[in-house]
């Protein structure tokens, strides 16, 4: 039997803890760890990349879809945000689309802090009647 999701739990929050650390965060000074974990089991997470022309900076949640993706994951079971803030930090609404790319609308999003686990959400929650692959025409080869 393999691992249900929600016993991952803990092991994604410690990541994202961790790779908040790594944050660059010298213009906010808000730091923050993302962690997703892949239809493998895998975990791969990431920091916010700040950058003194502001809006090229990029958040958490895509550092770590980009480690995903260049570990070869296809699909995202589960994803946790690391912050500390007055209130649970969610995905912004960039990076709600670009894990609705990889992920169900089922899929569970945890806010966590020093405290735990703060919010619990799913995908589909926090981005309902989402835009997606399906929108589009069909490609033509
Ligand atoms: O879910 C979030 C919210 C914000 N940020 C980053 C973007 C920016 O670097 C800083 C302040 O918004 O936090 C993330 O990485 N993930
Ligand atoms: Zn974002």
């Amino acid at each position: 039997m393999s691992k249900s999701v929600e016993q991952h739990q803990a092991a994604l929050i410690a990541a994202a803890k961790a790779a908040r650390e790594k944050a660059h965060a010298p213009y906010s000074r808000f730091a923050v760890g993302a962690a997703v974990l892949d239809e493998q089991g895998r975990i791969h997470a990431g920091c916010n990349v700040e950058n003194a022309a502001y809006p090229q900076g990029w958040c958490a949640e895509a550092s770590a879809l980009a480690a995903m993706v260049m570990a070869g994951g296809k699909q995202v079971q589960a994803a946790a945000v690391y912050a500390v803030a007055p209130e649970a930090v969610t995905p912004c609404g960039g990076c709600r689309q670009k894990l609705r790319e990889f992920a169900a609308g089922t899929c569970p999003v945890w806010a966590a802090d020093d405290s735990g686990v703060r919010g619990t959400y799913t995908l589909g929650g926090l981005l309902p009647h989402s835009f997606g692959p399906s929108h589009l025409p069909p490609s033509t080869p």
